[in-house]
């Protein structure tokens, strides 16, 4: 569905990517893990038509991807939500951009909002939530398109550990009852475990290793043997870029 073909990227003179040639295929959730500056944001950037490649093209439904498309929806480690507007308001923003309105937004948007158990804090704005709670909002704004590609950029890389699992979970559910690609990158092995149908690590700009996550079609327990022994080996790749 989403292709790189001999992608190449450079910052001025720093070269980020070379020749990257990859596939995204339709409703799989990826997790791109790498070590700090081998190029993943750049990468999700590409992909998701924010920069436009050096050399190379980015294909999307066979068609070349010169601009974000309508169909992507981005959430990033900030959650960037409008200080003067209230939780309501924030979600239902997309539609705002794009002079759309319908009557439904709203039951909508306070649908997602209690799905995600924050459903009571519609009307609060946002320096009234805590980070946990914020990140929230910026995921029901990121899902109110319906997107069917959706860009995370370690959106939970600020919080605590327990919200950052609670949060975890909830993305894994509501990814499952929406057709939807994920292409999601962090540094949390054990995150990229609990989301991913495929588990991609890059390194300098190309992928050392891309493999089916072999405990998909299980409800991930963090602390089983399996998980813990599937963290091992993902720890050995990426010591082997950090070498
Ligand atoms: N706007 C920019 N201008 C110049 N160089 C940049 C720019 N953005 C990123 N870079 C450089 O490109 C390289 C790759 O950056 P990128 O943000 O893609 O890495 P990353 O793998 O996402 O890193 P991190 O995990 O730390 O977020 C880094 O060396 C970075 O300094």
């Amino acid at each position: 569905m989403l292709q790189l073909q001999k992608v190449s990227y450079a910052y001025e003179t720093e070269r980020i990517l070379s020749d990257l040639t990859t596939t995204f295929r339709e409703r799989t959730v990826y997790s791109i893990l790498g070590k700090s500056g081998c190029g993943k944001t750049t990468l999700l950037k590409l992909a998701s038509g924010l920069l436009t490649p050096t050399n190379g093209h980015i294909m999307y439904d066979k068609q070349s991807l010169r601009h974000p498309d309508a169909s992507f929806s981005y959430m990033f480690q900030n959650p960037n939500l409008l200080p003067w507007q209230t939780v309501l308001q924030n979600v239902c923003m997309p539609f705002v951009i794009r002079h759309r309105k319908d009557a439904m937004l709203e039951k909508r948007a306070l649908h997602l909002l209690s799905q995600m158990g924050i459903g009571a804090l519609a009307e609060r704005y946002p320096d009234e939530l805590s980070g946990g709670q914020r990140s929230r909002v910026a995921l029901c704004r990121a899902l109110m398109t319906n997107p069917r590609v959706l860009f995370l950029d370690e959106p939970f890389s600020a919080l605590d550990v327990m919200t950052k699992e609670q949060l975890q979970d909830d993305l894994v559910a509501l990814v499952q009852e929406r057709e939807m690609t994920v292409i999601f990158i962090t540094h949390d092995i054990e995150e990229a475990i609990i989301i991913a149908d495929e588990i991609r690590v890059m390194e300098a700009g190309r992928f050392i290793y891309e493999e089916q996550n072999p405990l998909r079609e299980q409800i991930v327990r963090r602390d089983t043997e399996q998980a813990l022994s599937y963290k091992r080996l993902l720890r050995s790749v990426l010591e082997g870029a950090y070498a």
